[in-house]
């Protein structure tokens, strides 16, 4: 595999895109998660493949009197709605005073390693510093160490905790299946069930993967350390990585428990998404396109 020199672009914070659509708050998908350390304050340090997906939560604000939150569609149930939400806590940050009526369309599941509650927090951020004139703040990582990478949701390798990006080129786009057995997990919980905390980085450069064939076979030798403490506090996800064995890889994204297949065509995708969802009739599973637009 050629290692090329990527396009790429270094930033200690990343800034919304002119072009992103603000409202538009889409999975994140931790395509490798490596971590590599710890710091003194117990965060561990990090060198993670992240994507995002064509699907997401929906976000849209509208002049109001007051600062209210209405938390609407498929995935609703058990979000929270009070000052605790990730959107009003990104409101607060970027202006304590600000009023506007905010609404939440929840398509992603909660707690679930896709990074639902901080690219819903990303959205605010890039929707209400629009709406109400006010620059981005500068310490967004406060609301979570996943929230700057979501503030531009470009394909990127992050370091850190979370905090440092760089956006990276030659991924192409990559159909795949997301699947979400219905048991939340707190990320807490996984990274102190991590045994060795000092693993190897992903290589210095990365390549240029014309393919998602030749992508599942760069990464199925990178990893996520999270899999197996995440499988030893939910052992279904186990059988969700089963589930999706046909894929050409099969990956929990975070700290789970939802987990990733890429397949080489969108039929592909569709047709083992098919097969999962009857088989397992009580599971989240949809077809998606990482990396869209590449
Ligand atoms: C693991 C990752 C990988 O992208 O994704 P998710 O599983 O949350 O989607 C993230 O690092 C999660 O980011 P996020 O969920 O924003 O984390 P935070 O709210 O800042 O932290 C929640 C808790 O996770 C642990 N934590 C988080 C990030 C990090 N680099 N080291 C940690 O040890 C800490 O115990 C912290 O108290
Ligand atoms: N807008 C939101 N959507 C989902 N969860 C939220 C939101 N705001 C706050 N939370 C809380 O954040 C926690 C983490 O949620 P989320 O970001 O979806 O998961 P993860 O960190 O595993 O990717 C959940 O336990 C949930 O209670």
């Amino acid at each position: 595999m050629p290692c090329l020199p990527r396009r790429a672009r270094h930033r200690s914070m990343l800034r919304p895109m002119a072009d992103a659509d603000p409202g538009f708050a889409p999975a994140k998908v931790n395509l490798t998660l490596h971590v590599t350390g710890r710091r003194a304050d117990g965060y561990h340090l990090l060198d993670s493949l992240v994507v995002f997906a064509d699907l997401g939560d929906r976000l849209t604000v509208a002049a109001d009197e007051a600062l209210s939150l209405r938390v609407t569609g498929p995935m609703a149930a058990g979000v929270p709605t009070g000052a605790d939400n990730l959107v009003l806590r990104a409101a607060r940050l970027l202006d304590p005073e600000g009023a506007a009526r905010i609404t939440l369309d929840k398509h992603l599941p909660a707690a679930a390693g896709i990074g639902g509650g901080s690219s819903d927090a990303a959205a605010a951020l890039r929707l209400l510093s629009r709406h109400w004139k006010r620059p981005m703040p500068d310490r967004v990582e406060a609301l979570g160490a996943d929230v700057p990478m979501c503030l531009d949701p470009r394909a990127q390798r992050v370091g850190g905790i979370g905090e440092r990006s760089m956006i990276v080129g030659g991924l192409p786009e990559l159909p795949a299946v997301l699947v979400n057995p219905g048991a939340p997990v707190a990320t807490p919980a996984v990274f102190a069930r991590m045994t060795r905390r000092d693993n190897a980085p992903m290589p210095p450069e990365l390549p240029v993967l014309a393919t998602p064939g030749a992508a599942a076979e760069w990464l199925a030798a990178q990893r996520n350390d999270l899999e197996g403490p995440a499988c030893a506090v939910a052992p279904v996800i186990r059988d969700v990585l089963d589930a999706l064995g046909d894929a050409r890889l099969a990956r929990m994204s975070g700290s789970g428990a939802t987990c990733f297949g890429l397949y080489d065509r969108p039929d592909d995708a569709r047709a083992a998404a098919d097969r999962i969802a009857q088989t397992e009739p009580g599971w989240w599973v949809r077809v998606v396109t990482l990396n869209p637009s590449a």
